[in-house]
């Protein structure tokens, strides 16, 4: 996990520039990747995939998803006009998603992609997500740099781990979670 601090360091880098904000100070830091973690999912042989929901739709509560998985594909993700895009795996890349905090922090400018997983009926699958998150005691909002430019917040004050509850408290539901903290 520590190893791929560079890597995330430079993606919010770049993607904080198109947001007007000049550098990751200290503040932005806690903000943005003020605590990962790790996760490691197995997913058994399915004898009814069919049957089965295996992850069910939801985006991530994080800023980014980085994501690891080996060779037998299930991931999902929702295209333009609500179709599901199949993500294949590809040996030796890695799966970079957008997270509701960062929609939140972007004022929607950065969506958060709705995913899933589908079960499968011939192979174990394993994948490993680091998720960037916000520290949890860390209020999130739009950013003050897209505000001051006059930009219309469309989403209030949240603090985070209030936001983290909120998923945690229901079933996957799509992207309704950050409804929780739109204006
Ligand atoms: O297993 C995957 O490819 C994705 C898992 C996932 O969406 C999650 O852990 O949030
Ligand atoms: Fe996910």
């Amino acid at each position: 996990m520590k190893r791929s601090e560079l890597v995330i360091r430079q993606l919010l880098d770049v993607l904080m520039r198109r947001l007007n904000v000049k550098e990751i100070d200290e503040k932005k830091e806690s903000l943005l990747m003020g605590s990962m973690r790790i996760n490691l999912n197995y997913y058994p042989i399915c004898p009814n995939p069919e049957l089965t929901v295996g992850v069910g739709r939801h985006s991530d509560v994080s800023t980014l998803t980085v994501l690891l998985q080996d060779d037998i594909g299930g991931l999902y993700v929702k295209g333009v006009h609500d179709t599901w895009v199949h993500v294949p795996p590809i040996r030796g890349s890695l799966v970079i998603n957008i997270g509701d905090a960062l929609q939140i922090m972007s004022n929607g400018r950065y969506k958060s992609v709705e995913h899933r997983v589908i079960a499968n009926g011939s192979s174990n699958r394993v994948s490993v997500p680091i998720f960037v998150n916000p520290r949890p005691s860390e209020v999130i909002g739009p950013l003050p740099e897209l505000l001051e430019g006059g930009e219309e917040p469309l989403y209030k004050q949240v603090l985070y781990s209030d936001y983290v509850k909120h998923f945690f408290r229901k079933a996957h539901d799509g992207k309704n979670t950050v409804e929780f903290a739109k204006i």
